[in-house]
């Protein structure tokens, strides 16, 4: 495939759009932004709801690729997830296949698999293929992303990397972000290597930096291409010190979602 220069991002208003408009207008990429909340000093965003199917189908036309972020990115009823991420991103699957877009870039989650027990040192890290176990309705709805992008590959040729998103943030706030982190300069490196690489077909990958205490498996990230140039282990000493170790008693700190398995955040709107 070509190249995309053109991309449509959804979720450009939000934390992670916010940072992927800042970082990847630098490797060339024409941004077409996206997203029901109206972002100041973009007059050309389109500000619509992913329920739209008209506008959706508009805005994918003429583009090279998707990244898609819209959504809700913490839990809530199974009513909202319903709406927002799964009929949403069914409706921007099939706005994308009507007018022959060929490649998506998911923003799935490390809540897909949110259940699954944390490695403990000197385990295995947790291997792409390990069994979708979500956390929360949030993460069922990105498991069913997941699935949609197969079916959309396997029937339509439509491309998708999935990128289980660990926490993509300035700086990491948590002991457990230690382990989780992808800067904001990793997933800008991480998106263009998915909208660049060779024929991904339906690629599942984790979406962290090259962290000192990472859980998970990078080889499917790299083989994309993407090479992490970070590492929260410059933000141990003072979290560690603030916040103790994880605690493998605590339930809080036990699985992979940590306490989205227990008190997940609830999105407010
Ligand atoms: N930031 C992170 O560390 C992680 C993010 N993700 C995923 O990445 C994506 C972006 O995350 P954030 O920027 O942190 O979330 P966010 O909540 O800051 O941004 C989401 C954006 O989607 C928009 N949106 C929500 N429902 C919509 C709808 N029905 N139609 C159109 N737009 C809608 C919101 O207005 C918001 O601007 C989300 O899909 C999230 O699930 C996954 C794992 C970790
Ligand atoms: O697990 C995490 O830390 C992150 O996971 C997500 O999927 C959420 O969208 C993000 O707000 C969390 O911070």
């Amino acid at each position: 495939m070509p190249a995309p220069r053109t991309v449509l991002l959804t979720g450009a208003a939000g934390g992670l759009g916010t940072l992927m408009r800042g970082l990847l207008p630098a490797y060339g990429y024409e941004l077409r932004l996206f997203d029901v909340t109206p972002i100041e000093g973009e007059p050309d965003a389109i500000t619509a709801d992913l329920g739209d199917k008209e506008a959706l189908r508009e805005a994918v036309r003429g583009v090279d690729a998707i990244i898609h972020l819209a959504g809700i990115s913490l839990e809530a009823s199974f009513d909202k997830i319903l709406r927002a991420n799964i009929e949403g991103t069914y409706n921007l699957y099939e706005a994308a296949r009507e007018e022959g877009v060929r490649r998506i870039v998911f923003a799935s989650s490390n809540h897909a698999i949110g259940h699954t027990p944390r490695p403990l040192p000197g385990d295995p890290l947790i291997p792409i293929d390990t069994p979708r176990r979500p956390d929360t309705f949030y993460g069922l709805s990105k498991s069913f992303g997941e699935d949609l992008a197969q079916l959309y590959w396997d029937k339509h040729a439509l491309e998708t990397v999935s990128v289980r998103i660990g926490s993509c943030f300035m700086e990491p706030t948590s002991v457990r972000m230690l382990s989780v982190w992808m800067s904001p300069g990793d997933g800008a490196r991480l998106f263009h290597a998915a909208l660049t690489a060779d024929e991904v077909g339906h690629t599942v990958v984790y979406g962290s930096s090259d962290n000192t205490r990472l859980w998970w498996d990078l080889t499917t990230a790299r083989s994309l291409g993407y090479e992490p140039q970070d590492d929260s282990e410059q933000y141990a000493e003072k979290l560690v010190a603030e916040q103790g170790e994880l605690d493998p008693a605590n339930p809080d700190h036990a699985h992979l979602g940590g306490h989205f398995v227990t008190h997940p955040p609830i999105w407010p709107y």
